[in-house]
């Protein structure tokens, strides 16, 4: 048994809360990412597992064991960093089994842990180089054997491709899950990237502020994100966020954006509740809208485009949607995140994030930033005006005051 829980584990600097109550328990076995922008708290989280941080308050177990004022070396958990930490004057052979040695583990056993370790990772022939004659994915994976060797109860891992170019991360990121899983060891796995915890985790948990978002695995959190936050954090690019209303129409449940009004069919309606006039944050995942009217009831949105760009596979096409301003505070604060992260929005250098003021990032007052992932053979030009539809049933319709989802699915557990 090598589950770890975090029990209520809150840590404060001074008075600010940097985790806030978090509650998380990493299965026997499981590969979970922490996800979560730069300062949300992942570091500190993983920090406070390691023993290398002491919670305020709440409790660390590590297989059912309350760790929580043990010391890391008595943790049985193996780290790997983003800077590898390699001893440069030291083969790869003497950096893999140096951890061992200290710990008192005898030859035998060190040279046949080292080898399988070299084995399952591909190092066997790098044996008897030094760090410095190693590229940055096998330097990498030296850091992953020297804790594989100490067969730990779990691996914690802080960003450890952030070294490595886009192309090495790629390759590294699917080399690391593989051996997870072959080795089964529960790992809990901490990333800025979203790209990189929805290719690899089982399950995904997305802090924020150091308040945990939701947890849940990669198709919930991009089916059915828990609010308004990892539905702009989660996908790439990230859902565009649309203001509406929601009314009700002849018995039936309508969603009013800009001046059209669209009644929702049952089953998208079903569980929605609106008193008149409750103020809604419509979430459009770029690929989920079409350019030609689909068979159904769909929202129809009016972009004037201002960047295309034709990646092969799909065109992007950036531009400010017509309709209507965005309101409400949760959409502000998931507007100013996305447009933070160049890799999540593919945004122009040097264009500052979403500011205060409700505007969109780049935008004018009064228009939103609204990104588009088309066919590559879609005849789209920048500067021109596209008419979008989205199905009704590829809205995602979240609180515009609280962010919550409107539509809580049983296994989108919402904990904001
Ligand atoms: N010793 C400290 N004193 C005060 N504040 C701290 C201290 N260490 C970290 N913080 C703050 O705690 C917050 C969370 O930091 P943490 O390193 O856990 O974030 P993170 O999500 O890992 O971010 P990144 O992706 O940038 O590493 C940050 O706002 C940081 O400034």
């Amino acid at each position: 048994m090598s589950t770890i829980e975090f029990c209520d584990v809150t840590l404060t600097y001074d008075v600010r809360p940097i985790l806030d109550n978090l509650s998380l328990v990493i299965g026997d076995g499981e590969f979970l990412v922490l996800v979560g922008p730069s300062g949300s708290g992942k570091t500190t989280a993983l920090r406070i597992v390691a023993g290398l941080l002491a919670p305020t308050a709440g409790q660390v177990l590590v297989g059912g064991r309350d760790v929580t004022r043990v010391a890391p070396a008595d943790r049985d958990l193996a780290m790997v960093f983003q800077s590898y930490a390699l001893y440069p004057h030291m083969t790869v052979r003497r950096n893999m089994e140096f951890g061992l040695k200290l710990a008192g583990v005898d030859r035998r056993e060190r040279d046949s842990r080292v080898a399988a370790a070299a084995e399952t990772l591909g190092l066997t022939e790098l044996l008897d180089r030094r760090p410095r004659a190693l590229s940055g994915g096998q330097r990498q994976r030296v850091a992953m054997g020297r804790a594989l060797v100490r067969q730990p109860r779990a691996f914690l891992m802080d960003e450890p491709l952030s070294n490595l170019d886009a192309k090495l991360r790629v390759r590294v990121r699917a080399e690391i899950a593989r051996i997870q899983r072959s080795l089964g060891t529960t790992t809990l796995y901490v990333t800025h990237d979203q790209t990189e915890a929805m290719t690899m985790a089982d399950r995904v948990a997305v802090l924020h502020d150091g308040r945990l978002q939701q947890v849940g695995t990669p198709d919930d959190l991009f089916n059915r994100p828990a609010n308004v936050f990892v539905a702009a954090f989660i996908g790439s690019p990230p859902a565009n966020l649309v203001p509406g209303r929601l009314v009700s129409e002849d018995h039936a449940v309508a969603l009013r954006v800009g001046d059209q009004t669209l009644v929702l069919p049952v089953d998208v309606a079903a569980g929605l509740t609106p008193s008149a006039g409750t103020e809604v944050i419509v979430g459009v995942r770029p690929h989920d809208v079409q350019i030609e009217p689909p068979p159904g009831p769909a929202l129809i949105l009016d972009v004037d485009v201002g960047l295309v760009e034709r990646l092969g596979t799909e065109t992007l096409a950036h531009g400010e949607m017509v309709t209507g301003a965005l309101t409400g505070s949760a959409a502000r604060a998931a507007i100013a995140l996305a447009a933070g992260d160049d890799e999540l929005t593919g945004r122009e250098p040097g264009q500052e994030a979403g500011d205060e003021s409700g505007r969109a990032p780049g935008g004018r007052p009064g228009t939103s930033r609204f990104t588009a992932a088309l066919s590559p053979r879609t005849d789209v030009t920048a500067a021109g005006r596209l008419r979008l539809y989205v199905a009704a049933d590829r809205l995602h319709l979240f609180d515009a005051d609280t962010g919550a989802t409107l539509r809580p699915a049983p296994a989108a557990l919402a904990a904001a």
